[in-house]
This record gives structure tokens, C-alpha cells and sequence, in this order.
């Protein structure tokens, strides 16, 4: 990949199609110039996102792979089928390109249904903080993918945070914990800085040091690679604020709930999945 930019096509130029494109500008690794979108014609929002970055936006998806090297499908998995169709149903249209697909739930099997027959199909999952180059993402490579088309996968994902290539049998609950995970901890942020704010600080601080304390929390789970109860067991004293601090979450089920939120997640993956996508 090094020399000339890749051109890289977003079908579908939503949240997370723009969360990719800007981690990948800031990288260095494309150029908003070097990149096309294409979205619905109601959403005017994302269309703006994609000219401000400086990259063609359009209401088409045929002309995204046409002049891409490397396609990201970026909508809806309940769109997928309809998007592809497009493409499919163009005549004379190359489709003999890398294809990587972040649609939650839809199989490489039915990506290479949709997809005219010489498309190379990779399926990724991704998550928001791409934005800031901090995502975590993961890969499963398609029955025609390359090695080459594994490693422009793997070298743009790394440019935008963690990446490790996996089984397609890991997808759903991958999306379940990363994919859907930042919701979660958003929630957690803003609900500590609330008990913080109902305990008498002022807003802006709790939230700074929310964010702070769940950031260096996964940063010494990650880079200390010791076992998160021993970390936990480290902040917690004798008789304690955090023990007592401890005992009510555990009264209160939270670990109970986020096993709950993965395994729920991940069965309405399956869900959809399963969802005959055609119709
Ligand atoms: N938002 C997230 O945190 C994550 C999302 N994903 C996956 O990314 C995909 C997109 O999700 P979001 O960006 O959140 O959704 P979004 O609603 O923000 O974006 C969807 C985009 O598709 C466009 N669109 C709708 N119909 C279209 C059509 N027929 N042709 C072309 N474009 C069309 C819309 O205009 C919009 O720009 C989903 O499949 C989701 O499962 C994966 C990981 C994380
Ligand atoms: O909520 C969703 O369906 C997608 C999948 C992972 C994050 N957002």
C-alpha cells in the first residue's frame, strides 16, 4: 500500500463510515479527497459529514465501487441486501475488488450472495472510537479474500486501533462486546458522573474524571496485563469507600447486568443472521 493512496468507497456513509474515514485521515493513511460515500438521499447529514471531509458524496452506490479500490459496507444490515443488489444488477461494473463489510449480523455466505461473483469479501467488525484511533477491531477473511486483501484489511484497521483476525463463529458476540461496547461504557460514564454531581461536584470535573478513570482502568487491564481483580483488589482497602462502594454494585446485580447485555446482544445478532435478509 505504500505510494499512491488507496481509494477507499464507503456505501453507506453513516456514524461509523465516518468514524473509519476520519481515524483514517488522521493516520495519514488516506486523504478526504481519496474517498467517496454514498448515502441515502434523506440524509442530508451524512452527505455534508463526507464533502466536509473533503471526499465525493453521492446518492449512488454504483459509481462507490467504480472508483474504489476497497468498498466499505456501511449501512444498515436490513439495507445490505438492497445496497448490493445495486451493484449487482449494474452492467459492466468491476466488482472484482476488496469488499469489507461492518454490517452487524450479515454472514460472509450471504455478503458473497448479494455481491456479483468475483467480489473479495472480508468481514469486519469495528467500533466508534476509530474516531480517535483508539477502536478495537476485528476480521474474518472470505472464501476469495487474499493474503494481500487480509493485510490492506489489517494495516487499515491498525491505523485506527486494535485489530486481530478471528473465526466467523466469534462474530456475534465480538459485536456484543466491542461493537456495542462503547455504548455501554457511555452510559456507565455518564451515570458515575451523575452520582458524582448528586454527591456535590460540579458537572464538567465529574465528567473529566469519569472518562479519565475508565480510560486508565483499561490501559493498566491492557498494558499491565494483570487480572482485573487483582487491579480491583489493589484499589479496595479494609473497611474501606471502595468496598462499601463494591458491595452495592454487587446488590444491585452490575455484573450480572453486563453479562446479560452481551449474551442479549449477541442473540439479537444471531436474530438477524438468521432474518431471512433478502426480504
Ligand atoms: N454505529 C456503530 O457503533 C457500529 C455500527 N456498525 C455497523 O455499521 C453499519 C452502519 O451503522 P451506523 O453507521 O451506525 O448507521 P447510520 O444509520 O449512521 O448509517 C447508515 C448509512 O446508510 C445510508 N443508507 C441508507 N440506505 C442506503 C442505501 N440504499 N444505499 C446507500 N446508503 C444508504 C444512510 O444514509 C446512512 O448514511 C451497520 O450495519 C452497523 O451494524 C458496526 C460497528 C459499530
Ligand atoms: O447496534 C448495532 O446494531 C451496531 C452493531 C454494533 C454497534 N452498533
Amino acid at each position: 500500500m505504500s505510494g499512491k493512496l488507496l481509494k477507499i468507497g464507503f456505501i453507506g456513509g453513516g456514524k461509523m463510515a465516518q468514524a473509519m474515514a476520519k481515524g483514517f485521515i488522521s493516520a495519514g493513511l488516506s486523504k478526504g479527497e481519496s474517498m467517496i460515500a454514498s448515502c441515502h438521499p434523506s440524509d442530508l447529514a451524512s452527505h455534508a459529514a463526507f464533502k466536509d471531509l473533503g471526499a465525493e458524496s453521492i446518492f449512488e452506490n454504483v459509481p462507490v465501487v467504480q472508483k474504489s479500490d476497497v468498498v466499505i459496507i456501511s449501512v444498515k444490515p436490513q439495507v445490505v441486501p438492497t445496497a448490493l443488489g445495486d451493484i449487482k444488477k449494474a452492467q459492466g461494473v468491476n466488482a472484482n475488488k476488496l469488499f469489507l463489510s461492518i454490517a452487524m449480523g450479515i454472514t460472509i455466505k450471504q455478503l458473497e450472495q448479494f455481491l456479483p461473483g468475483e467480489s473479495r469479501v472480508v468481514r469486519v467488525m469495528p467500533n466508534t472510537p476509530a474516531l480517535v484511533r483508539s477502536g478495537a477491531s476485528v476480521f474474518v477473511c472470505g472464501q476469495k479474500a487474499t493474503e494481500d486483501d487480509a493485510s490492506i484489511t489489517k494495516k487499515l484497521l491498525e491505523s485506527i486501533g486494535t485489530c486481530e483476525q478471528v473465526t466467523e463463529n466469534l462474530l456475534d458476540p465480538i459485536t456484543a462486546l466491542s461493537g456495542s461496547g462503547p455504548a455501554y461504557i457511555y452510559i456507565m460514564i455518564e451515570a458515575l458522573a451523575d452520582g458524582g454531581v448528586k454527591m456535590g461536584l460540579p458537572r464538567d470535573l465529574a465528567y473529566r474524571l469519569a472518562s479519565q478513570t475508565v480510560l486508565g482502568a483499561g490501559q493498566m487491564v491492557r498494558d499491565t496485563k494483570i487480572h482485573p481483580g487483582v487491579l480491583k483488589d489493589d484499589v479496595t482497602s479494609p473497611a474501606g469507600s471502595t468496598a462499601a462502594g463494591l458491595h452495592f454494585l454487587e446488590q444491585k446485580g452490575f455484573r450480572s447486568a453486563l453479562i446479560g447485555a452481551i449474551e442479549t446482544a449477541t442473540k439479537r445478532c444471531r436474530e438477524v443472521s438468521q432474518a431471512d435478509a433478502t426480504k
